[in-house]
């Protein structure tokens, strides 16, 4: 993998433990191998966007973090233990420490947003403190800016404001790492622009470990660390957005082709 140096220094989070670590994972279906030869560090507090062509398989690579696809091959360790050997009950403390964004932000349309923030407090984590709940709830929407909106439904809100609600729902949990499966897609360039400095505030706030899979070449300007991309099942280079913009690789120039 072309390692694009140039820069790191600038990286806005410095080096930390390894929190996730992957070596040489493979996944194949039936005949189509997905993944051929991956291999990532992703270190604490570090947001590490992967871009990638469509197909590629980088959401296939985020489902075997979680435990929901099991690799053919390699090692995928997460907090040190090896995911693929994790009996149920390990996947699912694994998976409480781990926030999704999905694209679609997956709110439930019938409830109101406190009831939508209510859900994962005392379904996942099983609280009954009212005081304690309302209290995170509010804390969270503060965060994301919507405190005024608690007794709305989705319904009522524009597409970017579900979006804040959906990171909130995920980050109310208060996961460990959070795994963002294109947060961006379907918003226009200016509410985009917000969920990523959102991202990354969250980032900031929550001190979070983040995996961010975009198309987006702002919104990987605007949270990544360290950027690595992928093509034909496989990392092909990684380094700073800056960094990566110099590269004289023709796929990595591709990428960058619309930037100014
Ligand atoms: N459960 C599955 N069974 C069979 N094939 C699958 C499965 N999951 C993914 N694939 C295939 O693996 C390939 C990679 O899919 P994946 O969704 O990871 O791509 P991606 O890089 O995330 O693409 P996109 O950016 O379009 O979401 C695709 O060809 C897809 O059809």
């Amino acid at each position: 993998m072309e390692e694009v140096k140039e820069h790191k220094a600038h990286a806005k989070t410095p080096k930390k433990g390894v929190v996730i670590a992957i070596k040489g994972l493979k996944k194949s279906f039936g005949k189509k191998e997905v993944l051929k030869d991956i291999n990532l560090e992703v270190h604490s507090g570090e947001n590490v966007v992967v871009l990638g062509k469509s197909g590629e398989g980088k959401s296939v690579t985020i489902q075997c973090i979680v435990g929901m696809l099991v690799p053919d091959g390699g090692s995928l360790k997460v907090f040190g233990d090896e995911v693929a050997d994790m009996n149920a009950e390990e996947l699912k403390q694994l998976r409480m420490k781990i926030g999704f964004l999905f694209q679609s932000g997956a709110l439930y349309d019938s409830m109101t947003v406190r009831e939508n923030l209510e859900f994962p407090l005392t379904r996942v984590l099983k609280l009954k403190d009212e005081h304690e709940i309302q209290e995170r709830i509010n804390e969270v929407l503060d965060g994301v800016g919507l405190l005024d909106s608690v007794d709305k439904l989705p319904s009522d809100l524009s597409g970017g404001m579900r979006k804040r609600i959906g990171l909130a729902r995920t980050l109310i949990i208060k996961p460990e790492i959070m795994l963002y499966d294109e947060p961006t897609t379907g918003l226009d360039p200016i509410t985009s622009r917000e969920i990523s400095e959102l991202i990354l505030s969250m980032q900031k706030k929550y001190k979070t470990t983040s995996i961010i899979i975009t198309h987006d070449m702002e919104c990987a300007r605007i949270t990544a660390d360290r950027i690595v991309i992928m093509n034909d099942g496989k990392y092909i280079a990684e380094g700073t957005f800056e960094a990566l913009q110099k590269s004289k690789d023709q796929i990595v120039k591709e990428f960058f082709k619309d930037i100014s």
